[in-house]
Order: structure tokens, then C-alpha cells, then sequence
């Protein structure tokens, strides 16, 4: 024997933390309960006893893998012993009862209470999945338990068939007891149609399996006692990642379709169209069960004889819903239906190729298999990372949909209810290196959390107990009517007098002392009820003789009512005729009022039309008319400004006219007065005196005086200074002088000759006397007069007269600067030389004796003789003089010049 180096056994794994996350629904709420996948080990019994084993069963949690020498993990070097801990470990010799006790009937137990279960076999090839799940005549697996115990335990409170009725979309509505007779009565007709078929069926069916309903079980707890209960199983296989209906009738085994999986109004999955059996006992449940096991793929192997080639699912569903108030029939409200479902898996075993031998159709059914199984490890192991991953870190995608087998039972995985392995392993040594990875797997699939789901059971608010009752209350009519009370019959149920019969109802069971005590009461009073219902009964009939009797007397008068009514409908149908004739002619006439009134109401309308016509011709004119006013205001009022206006202007005109006239007026008799003046100093002595100095004063007009003259002499007019007293008063317009500018004589005298351009030659030695000049033809600069070295100007200019004499005068006077800056020319002297046209003029008066000398040939006149002549000639000579002595220039340096 050979001694095997030990190695330290693995420690048992702590729990995880529960509260990791995956992307599960139900895992929002950290704080929902959870449960683990429940592993179970299950080692076969060796099937020969020279077989080596390599599995040790430790305890009843642990079992121990030892690898022999054949195995490829002891060729390699690995001799360690390996230590794995389950829920439970069953050892070779436990009974399927004891695995049924362990492992499914928790799970019945879920299923009579709502929640949905998962229960799957996994293991190598020949490791005893099948033995496990289904069993044989002798030793009877899960599935049938099951079936055993869920049926034993609604059996009382099942609703008759077809009251639930599968809605093909994963859902149940409810029928009303009418229809599912409707349905019962279809279905024998169909049955009874098919016979022969069902015959056959029925001869085929395996009588060891159909046996096993016979099997006691006992009832489960949990149950629901007010509600209908209903069982539903369909038969599934999962072949070449293909969906079939092992249930499906009226097909054959090779043209089975397959089915696609989809996902209901609540997101549950489901095979859609498959087909659901409702059976009312374990006996139906076999013999669907073994309809679609000879549908199932099956093939010989190496490893084993009758290998699973698919997987196969077995659904049991369990649908129900709560009774009326009476306890008796379903309550008609689909939302009030609960339904469970309990699915078995035995998965096809995995299996390495190499050992099987496979080739061709095995080895790709072994390759699906494989394919699949690799599927679960792979949803399984991503689960189990999500939920230890940290919070806030991305999920990982579960690949459902990679596989028909996971995505069949995503909900399961995604928190829709407890699911539970059981690991089946065969302990010999030629499966070690199979077996370690089937640990491996359930190792990994213990550490995964499902969040544990509660069923939604609907309160109606209904009482509990209501179903008991009525069933005690029945039980009691039946013993009265077997006693011979028939009148027991008639009596409605009364749930109420069950339940004031003692305190303790409805917790005693329907076949307890307390429940045949409360019968035996029951009856009691329910035979007193049908003493007083027969004293009522004969009341009611004496009632019953009475009412009779007022009816006939009612119905005679009736009679007469009828009569009098069928006269009166005469009448009323003549006056109704009468009537409807009338109504005609109202008609009519109400329809010639109306064209009246459409009439009257056009020429209204005319009426209305023409007068807002009218209306707005008033208005127009009126605003018109205002127009014309506004603009008859306007024009007057503008006119009256006109007028106004140009009367103040005509009387500015008239004012300045005036003023003019009256500054000419006066300046008429100003030189009327000097005229006069002129004229009066004819006697010149008393007039003019000699002025010896030549003292020029400021604002007076110098004439010189001319010394008596030979003709054709040309005279030397000595300059005598004259005052004239012609301008007292300061002429108007003229720059004051400032006389504190009086130049120097000193300074030596330069006149400036201002003079026309081109002069009449004078032909004669008298020239005036100007020392220093400068001669100007125009005075363009007022510097010439600013300049303070120019203190004397002279003006000279000549006149030629109609007969041809020409008269040459100098005005002289001084250059005095004024205030502002300029300069003003003060006459003070004027010379004039008035030469005669030696020709006569046939216009020449004869000069007069007195007066003036006559110059013969070119002759000049004396200023005497040309004054007076001038003082003869009336006043425009002298006007003349006056303007231009009375001239100032002023001359500034900003080169205004002022005249
Ligand atoms: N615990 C057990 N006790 C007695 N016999 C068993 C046990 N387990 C399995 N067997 C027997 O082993 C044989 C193979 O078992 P089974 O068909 O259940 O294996 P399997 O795992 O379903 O194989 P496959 O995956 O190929 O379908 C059967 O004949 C069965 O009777």
C-alpha cells in the first residue's frame, strides 16, 4: 500500500461579506436578506469494490479528495489532499429520502408559499445526477417526492380543473366555474376522440414510476388554507444549446421545434409556446413526466450506458389564489393569483472527451454540454466577483444570453428565489481530476449571495378560515341529510355561525375532536334553524296566500284599466291625428312668417346700411365743414398777424422815413443856417479876421481867402486861416483825437499826398507847397496814417465843369493819432486853383462885374471868386465841402481802415 504524503487540509472558508453588489435588481437594497446557493455533495457508492476511491467523506459538511496515482494532478506533482465544505454532505449510503428531507423539501416548502425555487444536479458523467434528481421504481428521486409532498399537502384545497387557465405569456387568469366546466367538458371530448392514442399512451407509461404516487409523504407546512391551489409542470430539454418541449403534443420526437426563450410582463423568462399540463395528482405528474422522458436525448457512453446528452428541466408550477367570503369558489381577479415555481435541472454530465471516446454527434453534444456548463462557471464566478468587488466600482456583465441554460434561469440568479446545487460525485479514482473541478465550481458557486425574494401575497381582507368553515358546515348538512333532515339541503352556508361556535376555530384541523364537537354543535343549530325556518316557512305561505289574493283583485282591476286605456289610446290617436295636422299647418305658416321675416329683416339690414351711409355722409360733411372752419381761423388769424406784422412794419418805416426826413430836415437848416450865415458875412471883415499865428483849432473848417488876382495870371493862393464856426458841436461819427498825441513841430513836417492817379497837368509855377511828401494814389494801408513820421495829409482832387474849366483843390489838415490806435485827419486849410478854358462856352454867362476875377485864356480863379460862386451856386457846393471836411480817417494796426 502506498503511503501518501498529507498536506495540511485547507482551513474551512469564512462567509463573505453579504453586502457586495452585482447587477442584480434585487441587490439596490443592500439591506434585503440573502441567502447563499445551497451546495450539497453527493458521493455515489463505488460501483465495484475494486474500485479505488479517492473521495473521503470528513464529516457531514466536508469532503476530501485524495489524488491517486492514475490522476493527472499526481503526475504532475500534486499530492496534496484536498479539503472542500458543503451545506451538507450525503454519503454513498444515504437514502433519496434523506437527500428529499435535506435539500427539496425546503424548497416544496417554498413553492406552497409563493417563492420560486432552482434545484440542480451537477457532476461528472455516471456520477449519479439522474439517480439523484429522478431515481428509479425502487428508490425514487427528488422529483417525484416533490411532487409527492406538494400534492399531499394541497390536495384538499385544489380548485377544480381549468379554473386556472395558462395565458401562454408565462401568466394565469381565472375562469369562472362555468367556463373550466366548459373546458373539462372540451377536454373529454378530445380525450374521448383521441382514445385510442391515449390508450397506447397509458400502456406505455412505465407502471413502476406511476407506482411511486402511491408513496406516503407528509404534508408540508406553510400552506395557504383560504386559497385555491392549481399544479401546472412542463418538461423542458435543453439540447445543442436548442430549446425543446418534451410536452409538446402531437409531435414526434424528431420534429420537436424548438422554442425561444423570452421574458414576461414581469421580466421572468419563459419558453415561450410551451406547453403547461395542469395535473391534479403525482399519478398525471409521472406519467407527463415519463411522456417527455422518451423524448428525451439519451445516448450510450463510454462512461455511461444511459448518458444524459441534454439537460432537462422539470418546471412545477404552483398557482394560486384566495376564495370568496363564502370560502368557496376563486375569487375572479387575475391580480390575485400567486404563482411559484419550483424547477428541476438535471444537467448532462461534463466530461472530458478524451475519456468519453466521443466522436462525430457525441462529441458536438458533448461539446454543447460543455459549452454550456462553461456558461454557468462563467454567470456563477462573475456573480460571485460583483458582490466582492468594491461599491463603487463597474459591474461586470453576466453573460446570460451565451447560453440557453443561464439565460433560462437569469431570474434565479438575479434574486427570484432560492437556488440550491447538489454536487453529485463519484468517488473513484479514474474520476479524480473531473471530480476536482466539479469542487472547484461548487466551491465557487457556495460563495455566491441571492437576495432572497418575498412572494406578493394579496390581503383582500377577506377571513381567515372562511374555506374551513364552509367545509364544517357542510359536513354538518351532510350528517343532517344522512339523518334525514332533508330540509338541511335548502339551508344557505353560513360562515358566521361556524365561527361564533368557540374561540378556537379555525386553529383545530378539519378531522380534530375539536372540529367533530363544533360539527355535532353545528348540527344543533342548524336543526333549530330548520325548526324556525318551517314556522317561517308556513308564515311565508300564508303571506304568500295573501299576496295571491291582492294580486288577482290587482290584476282584475288591471283589467279594467286596460280596457279604459285601450278607449282612451282611441282618443288620443284621433287627437293625435288632429294634432299632426294642425302641426302642418303651423308648419307651414311658420315657414311663410319665417320668409317674412328673412324679408323684413333684409330690408332691415338695408334699412341699417343706408342709414350708416347717411351716418357717415353727416360725418364726412361735418368734419368738412369744421375743415373749413379750422382753416378760416387759421387764414384770419394769419392774416391778422399779416396785418399786424406789416403795419408795425410800415410804421418802423414810416418812423425811420420820419427820422430820416427829420435829420435831413435838419440837416437842411443846419446848412441853412450856415448858408445863411455864409450869406450874411458877405461884409467878410466883420466876418473874417487875420490870423497871424498858425494855430490850427480842433474841429473848425479853414477856407482861405484869395488875394485879388490879375487875368491870365496864375495866382499864389496864400493860405489865410479863417474860423468858421460852421461845426461848433463834435461831428458825429469822427474818433476823438487824443491830443496828448499832438506831435512836435520839431519834429519836421511829411505830408502824404493823396491824389488821383493820373491828374490834369496844371501847366503852372504855382504849386502848393508840401516839403517832405510822399504821393499816394489810394490809401490801402492804414500804417501810412499810423505812422506817427506822416503828421500832415492833403487831398488833392480836380473837377472839370460843363465848360470846360477845371478847379484843382488841396484839402490839408493834420494827422492826429486817436485813443483806439488809428489816426483821423483834422482839415484845417484847403488851396484851390481854378483854371479857365481859354475857349468860350456857348453855356458861360458873361462873368459879373463884382465877385471874382476872370482869368483870360488858362486863368485860375480865386477861392474868393470860386466860393462865391459856389455860395451862388446854391447849396450843393457847399454841402459837398462840408462832407468832405467833416471826413476823418482812422487808421488802425489791425488794418481796419474806418471812413
Ligand atoms: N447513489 C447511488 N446509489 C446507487 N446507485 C447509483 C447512485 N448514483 C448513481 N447510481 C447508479 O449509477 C448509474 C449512473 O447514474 P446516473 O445515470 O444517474 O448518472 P448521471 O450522472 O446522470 O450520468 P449522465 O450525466 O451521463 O446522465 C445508474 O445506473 C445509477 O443507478
Amino acid at each position: 500500500m502506498k503511503t501518501i504524503a498529507r498536506t495540511p487540509l485547507r482551513p474551512p472558508k469564512t462567509p463573505r461579506c453579504q453586502t457586495h453588489h452585482n447587477d442584480r435588481k434585487s441587490d439596490h437594497d443592500p439591506n434585503k436578506p440573502r441567502d447563499p446557493v445551497h451546495v450539497y455533495c453527493r458521493v455515489r457508492p463505488l460501483q465495484s469494490d475494486a474500485d479505488l476511491s479517492s473521495v473521503r467523506v470528513k464529516n457531514s459538511t466536508t469532503v476530501i479528495l485524495t489524488p491517486p496515482e492514475q490522476a493527472l494532478q499526481h503526475k504532475q506533482g500534486a499530492h496534496r489532499e484536498m479539503q472542500y465544505i458543503f451545506k451538507h454532505v450525503f454519503e454513498p449510503h444515504v437514502s433519496q429520502g434523506d437527500v428529499f428531507n435535506a435539500v427539496a423539501q425546503p424548497l416544496v416548502e417554498n413553492l406552497i408559499r409563493g417563492r420560486n425555487s432552482l434545484l440542480f444536479t451537477y457532476g461528472v458523467t455516471g456520477s449519479g445526477k439522474t439517480y439523484t434528481m429522478t431515481g428509479d421504481s425502487r428508490h425514487r428521486g427528488v422529483m417525484p417526492r416533490c411532487l409527492d409532498a406538494l400534492f399531499k399537502t394541497i390536495s384538499d384545497y385544489q380548485a377544480k380543473k381549468y379554473i386556472f387557465k395558462p395565458d401562454k405569456l408565462n401568466g394565469f387568469e381565472i375562469l369562472s366555474e362555468a367556463d373550466a366546466l366548459l373546458e373539462r367538458q372540451a377536454e373529454m371530448n378530445r380525450r374521448f376522440a383521441a382514445g385510442e392514442r391515449n390508450a397506447l399512451r397509458r400502456k406505455d407509461s412505465d407502471p413502476e414510476i406511476a407506482s411511486q404516487a402511491s408513496c406516503e409523504a407528509a404534508p408540508l407546512h406553510g400552506l395557504e388554507e383560504d386559497n385555491m391551489f392549481a399544479v401546472f409542470v412542463t418538461y423542458i430539454e435543453i439540447y445543442n444549446n436548442s430549446v425543446y418541449d418534451l410536452l409538446e403534443e402531437d409531435a414526434p420526437q424528431k420534429t420537436l421545434q424548438s422554442k425561444i426563450i423570452r421574458s414576461d410582463a414581469k421580466n421572468n423568462m419563459f419558453v415561450h409556446g410551451v406547453t403547461e399540463i395542469e395535473i391534479k395528482s403525482v399519478e398525471e405528474a409521472i406519467e407527463a413526466f415519463q411522456f417527455g422522458q422518451k423524448r428525451k436525448r439519451m445516448g450510450h457512453t463510454v462512461l455511461n450506458a444511459e448518458s444524459s446528452r441534454s439537460h432537462s428541466v422539470f418546471n412545477i408550477r404552483l398557482v394560486q389564489a384566495p376564495t370568496d367570503c363564502q370560502g368557496e369558489h376563486v375569487v375572479q381577479d387575475k391580480r390575485t393569483i400567486v404563482v411559484s415555481q419550483l424547477s428541476l435541472v438535471d444537467l448532462a454530465g461534463s466530461e472530458r472527451s478524451s475519456r468519453t471516446k466521443n466522436t462525430g454527434m457525441r462529441l458536438r453534444e458533448a461539446s454543447s454540454i460543455n459549452n454550456s456548463l462553461m456558461t454557468l462557471r462563467t454567470c456563477l464566478e462573475y456573480l460571485r466577483e460583483n458582490q466582492q468587488a468594491p461599491l463603487n466600482s463597474a459591474p461586470k456583465k453576466i453573460p446570460y444570453r451565451d447560453s440557453k441554460l443561464t439565460h433560462m434561469f437569469k431570474n434565479y440568479f438575479d434574486g427570484e428565489g432560492q437556488v440550491s446545487m447538489i454536487v453529485c460525485i463519484n468517488p473513484r479514482a479514474e474520476d479524480y481530476d473531473e471530480n476536482t473541478q466539479v469542487m472547484k465550481f461548487a466551491e465557487m458557486t457556495q460563495e455566491v449571495q441571492i437576495a432572497r425574494a418575498t412572494p406578493m401575497k394579496p390581503d383582500l381582507g377577506l377571513t381567515p378560515g372562511r374555506r374551513k368553515a364552509n367545509k364544517l358546515f357542510k359536513i354538518a348538512v351532510n350528517n343532517l341529510n344522512d339523518l334525514g333532515h332533508t330540509e338541511a339541503n335548502k339551508l344557505d352556508v353560513d360562515i358566521g355561525l361556524v365561527y361564533s361556535l368557540g374561540p378556537g376555530f379555525p386553529d383545530y384541523k378539519i378531522d380534530s375532536p375539536e372540529a367533530q364537537t363544533a360539527i355535532q354543535e353545528l348540527m344543533q343549530y342548524l336543526m333549530q334553524r330548520i325548526e324556525k325556518r318551517k314556522i317561517l316557512c308556513a308564515d311565508l305561505e300564508t303571506r304568500c296566500d295573501n299576496f295571491r289574493a291582492h294580486l288577482m283583485q290587482m290584476e282584475r282591476e288591471n283589467l279594467q284599466l286596460r280596457t279604459e286605456l285601450a278607449s282612451l289610446k282611441t282618443v288620443y290617436k284621433q287627437e293625435r291625428d288632429r294634432m299632426i295636422a294642425m302641426e302642418n299647418k303651423l308648419r307651414v305658416h311658420e315657414s311663410s312668417i319665417d320668409e317674412l321675416n328673412n324679408k323684413l329683416g333684409n330690408r332691415e339690414r338695408q334699412i341699417d346700411e343706408l342709414t350708416r351711409k347717411l351716418r357717415d355722409q353727416q360725418n364726412l360733411i361735418n368734419q368738412k365743414e369744421q375743415e373749413k372752419e379750422k382753416q378760416k381761423k387759421k387764414f384770419t388769424s394769419k392774416l391778422a398777424v399779416e396785418v399786424d406784422k406789416k403795419d408795425r412794419e410800415l410804421e418802423i418805416r414810416l418812423r425811420e422815413q420820419r427820422d430820416k426826413m427829420r435829420e435831413k430836415m435838419r440837416v437842411r437848416d443846419e446848412k441853412l443856417r450856415l448858408v445863411s450865415n455864409i450869406i450874411q458875412s458877405e461884409d467878410i471883415p466883420s466876418l473874417v479876421r487875420r490870423n497871424s499865428n498858425d494855430d490850427i483849432l480842433d474841429n473848425k473848417l479853414a477856407i482861405s481867402e484869395p488875394p485879388s488876382a490879375t487875368r491870365g495870371e496864375s495866382t499864389q493862393v496864400h493860405s489865410a486861416r479863417t474860423e468858421i464856426y460852421a461845426t461848433p458841436r463834435h461831428v458825429r461819427g469822427m474818433a476823438a483825437a487824443n491830443n496828448r498825441h499832438r506831435r512836435s513841430r520839431s519834429a519836421g513836417e511829411k505830408w502824404i499826398e493823396h491824389r488821383a492817379p493820373n491828374p490834369v497837368p496844371l501847366g503852372t509855377i504855382l504849386q502848393p507847397y508840401l516839403k517832405n511828401r510822399k504821393s499816394v494814389t489810394k490809401l490801402t494801408d492804414a500804417k501810412e496814417l499810423t505812422n506817427h513820421k506822416n503828421t500832415k495829409y492833403c487831398l488833392v482832387s480836380q473837377e472839370a465843369d460843363t465848360d470846360g474849366d477845371v478847379e484843382t483843390k488841396l484839402y490839408k489838415g493834420n494827422v492826429i493819432p486817436t485813443c483806439g490806435g488809428g489816426a483821423q485827419v483834422v482839415f484845417d486849410d484847403v488851396e484851390c486853383l481854378k483854371q479857365k478854358s481859354p475857349v468860350p462856352s456857348p453855356n458861360r454867362k458873361r462873368p459879373s462885374n463884382g465877385g471874382g476875377a476872370t482869368l483870360s485864356g488858362l486863368g485860375v480863379a480865386t477861392s474868393s471868386a470860386m466860393s462865391a460862386a459856389a455860395f451862388s451856386g446854391g447849396t450843393n457846393a457847399a454841402q459837398e465841402l462840408m462832407s468832405r471836411c467833416s471826413v476823418g480817417i482812422e487808421g488802425h494796426n489791425n488794418k481796419r481802415t474806418k471812413v
